[in-house]
């Protein structure tokens, strides 16, 4: 094979376009699979969840916003070909794979026509400083035969992953069984439908790895669904899809008729005595590129045809929710929500997720001062993308609320915060100190950041600012459409469709 060079600008390039172009783009057989659980939900609540994805999804592409505020772990699977070499102009020293796609990530998420968030942590078990650009970005590697390398880039949000499961079978057990039960237990915080990825086989660690690069590639089960299953390996793909949507988890574990939109499944050789087996699903904000470079230059993307949104509306028909005055919360008008209330948020609320509360309980545990007061006010789960000029803030979804669970308790008794919002279930923790306070959780739709954004007037840091995103900012937002899925009294629309909610 003749050798290649293939330079380094062109790879840092591709890898960074190619994050800009999935922040915005859905991958257009990803819409058309939404589309077509849309129009076949009979659930009226999961419909207007999946109308809401859609809706933001048209809009993201519209203006070149990021369809989620989490705008994810970037993923970079490399196939390199044993005859390539990589030449950079800038340095004599040929940089690593790793530190040429840190570039990218760096460069892509901070862009200044379309900013991405960062996300990533450094010292996870110490500080947990914010990297501030995304990096590192999560690098595989797989040398191969050949002069060119092929790529994979997805920015993965971490919603999914953190409902990632394995297990070690016997080899006599049904993989089908076992995936289709862990699906309750996950709860809706990885903001379903979405696909399933399944690794089956090899050993404990390359079965997450299958499971993780089984999730790109395009979605087709409405192809095997017709054609009917040609092998065992399609067979049990169409048992667990038929098997999951059974379930009637539904849209953001509202309930109804789509859980997963398809099941992917890669697998591979194991010890006899063996059968690992992996799941992770993905969220609405699927999001990855392949390509290919052969040294002729960067990698050209297409983007989908502005009309595969044509039959979306632009912005969601009027929900008749009650409206709210967040400035002038009482537990009195709290006590008259009923689970499954559709709200119109107006007025100032409060953000916190993971690292501002833990800096909140700690400072009620060493009874010192709070740097807010919460008493009667509302805390929004968010970590949002920074706005660009004309916005109050960037895209701006909930995140998964039951990470919060476990403060509950101390924050509703200790400093009278009346209301949280949030993305899914909350656990049997949070439910208690919920009835036992009187107050309410709201849910907004995961998925639909961009939109929800939209309903945000002003934004600005309130405290804890080297969080970075995950600050506490106080947004003043104008009819904020929300469904109460916990109030005072402790009934939850979540509880009424999962059999056990677990306290995650
Ligand atoms: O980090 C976020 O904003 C959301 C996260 O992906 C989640 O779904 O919990």
């Amino acid at each position: 094979m003749t050798p290649r060079t293939i330079r380094a600008d062109d790879l840092v390039d591709s890898i960074a376009d190619a994050l800009q172009f999935m922040s915005y783009y859905h991958p257009a057989d990803f819409v058309q699979s939404l589309k077509r659980a849309y129009e076949s939900e009979t659930h009226g609540p999961a419909r207007n969840a999946l109308l809401q994805i859609l809706i933001n999804s048209k809009l993201c592409a519209a203006a070149h916003r990021p369809v989620c505020q989490d705008t994810g772990v970037v993923h970079v699977f490399f196939r390199m070909g044993m005859d390539v070499r990589i030449h950079d102009e800038s340095t004599d020293i040929t940089p690593s794979l790793q530190a040429l796609a840190n570039r990218a990530v760096a460069r892509a998420y901070r862009c200044k026509e379309n900013p991405l968030r960062a996300s990533i942590v450094l010292d996870p078990l110490g500080a947990r400083t914010n990297t501030r650009d995304n990096t590192p970005a999560v690098v595989h590697i797989e040398m191969i035969e050949g002069n060119t390398i092929g790529m994979i880039v997805a920015a993965k949000g971490g919603g999914g992953d953190v409902k990632a499961r394995y297990t070690m079978l016997n080899p006599s057990d049904s993989v089908a069984d076992w995936v289709v039960s862990q699906l309750p237990n996950m709860g809706a915080g990885w903001c379903p439908p979405g696909v399933l990825g399944i690794g089956v086989g090899g050993s404990p660690e390359q079965a997450m790895l299958m499971a993780k690069r089984a999730l790109f590639s395009p979605i087709d089960m409405h192809v095997l669904q017709a054609a009917g299953p040609q092998n065992p390996l399609d067979a049990l793909r169409l048992d667990i899809f038929e098997r999951i949507n059974a379930l009637g988890i539904g849209a953001q574990g509202l309930g109804g008729n789509t859980t997963v939109l398809d099941i992917k499944i890669e697998h591979a050789a194991s010890h006899a005595a063996l059968l690992p087996v992996a799941i992770i699903p993905n969220c609405a904000a699927t999001r990855f590129v392949r390509f290919e470079l052969d040294g002729s230059g960067v990698a050209q993307l297409v983007p989908p045809p502005l009309s595969l949104w044509d039959d979306i509306p632009d912005a969601l028909p009027g929900l008749g929710g009650r409206s709210v005055d967040l400035d002038t919360l009482t537990p009195g008008e709290v006590a008259t929500w009923r689970a499954g209330d559709t709200l119109l948020l107006s007025g100032t609320l409060l953000t916190a997720r993971d690292a501002a509360h833990k800096r909140l309980a700690d400072l009620l545990e060493r009874r010192q001062p709070l740097p807010v007061d919460l008493r009667g006010r509302a805390i929004y789960y968010v970590g949002p993308v920074d706005p660009i000029e004309g916005e109050a803030v960037g895209p701006a979804g909930p995140t998964t609320s039951t990470r919060m669970d476990k403060f509950m308790p101390a924050l509703l008794e200790q400093t009278g915060l009346l209301v949280t919002i949030g993305k899914a279930e909350r656990g049997p923790t949070a439910i208690e100190a919920i009835r036992r306070a009187g107050a309410a959780y709201l849910m907004a739709v995961g998925g639909a950041a961009y939109l929800i954004s939209k309903a945000v007037r002003s934004a600005r840091v309130v405290a804890f600012e080297d969080l970075g995103m995950e600050a506490i900012y106080e947004f003043t937002v104008e009819n904020m459409p929300v469904v109460v899925a916990v109030d005072s009294d402790g009934r939850s629309v979540h509880k009424t469709f999962f059999a056990t909610v677990s306290d995650i």
